[in-house]
């Protein structure tokens, strides 16, 4: 099955075309702007979007982006039940993210029939993931757990796993998560800052999106398939 790290085919695209490897993590207060903002992302070139479903316009927003902007390719974040997951899929997500995993949520977002990224901190959670025949997930907290260093030391051991890096990543230090070996891609809320989510300064966002979405193609563009 698709991985969320196969971006190019997530998106719907060709695999030279596959996006930049940057998924902005989108926590929206109101239903209405996740048009606008998805919009702003898509122009500034990041289409994958995930939007985290810590407020009660998330699963709307998600229907928005769903509906109204066919070039973003929307998921959801901060799963951690099977309701969430259902409610997700339902609503339109295209992958799904959560901050970490039990054996329920597993097997929820494995039948789901999206890709999702589970989230993992430590070595015996990649092993346990990896025993359950899952190689892609997600690194959270990353730069509280150890961040580039802690991946590379992975990398020995755990060759077979790939994470997607997220929580306190910045523009800065995303390149240097992006030439890991075991790194698909990265996540943040970087280029949406909320002072610009709270003046609708779209704008603002897409020119945020355009600066991260000059990150490393080469590094890590040939490990996302
Ligand atoms: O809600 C979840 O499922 C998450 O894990 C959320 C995101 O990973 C963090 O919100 C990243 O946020 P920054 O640290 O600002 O980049």
């Amino acid at each position: 099955m698709t991985s969320v790290f196969d971006l190019a085919e997530l998106a719907g695209l060709a695999p030279e075309a596959a996006p930049v490897p940057v998924v902005p993590a989108v926590v929206i207060e109101d239903a209405a702007d996740a048009v606008p903002l998805a919009r702003a992302l898509v122009a500034g070139g990041l289409p994958l979007i995930e939007i985290t479903l810590r407020t009660p316009a998330a699963l709307d927003a998600v229907r928005a982006v769903a509906a109204e902007v066919p070039d973003a390719v929307v998921g959801a974040g901060t799963v951690v039940s099977a309701a969430d997951v259902a409610d997700a899929v339902g609503a339109g997500a295209r992958f799904l993210v959560s901050p970490g995993w039990t054996e329920r949520l597993l097997g929820a977002m494995g039948d789901s029939g999206v890709p999702f990224l589970p989230g993992v901190s430590t070595a015996s959670e990649v092993v346990a993931l990896l025993e359950r025949g899952l190689d892609t997930m997600k690194f959270f907290p990353a730069e509280a757990a150890g961040g580039v260093p802690y991946l590379k030391s992975l990398a020995g051991p755990l060759p077979r796993a790939r994470f997607c890096p997220t929580g306190g990543v910045s523009l800065a230090s995303a390149p240097a998560y992006l030439s890991l070996p075991n790194v698909g891609c990265v996540g943040g809320t970087w280029m949406l800052p909320s002072d610009a989510l709270a003046a609708r300064d779209w704008a603002r966002v897409e020119s945020l999106a355009r600066e991260a979405s000059r990150l490393s193609r080469v590094s890590a563009g040939a490990r996302c398939r």
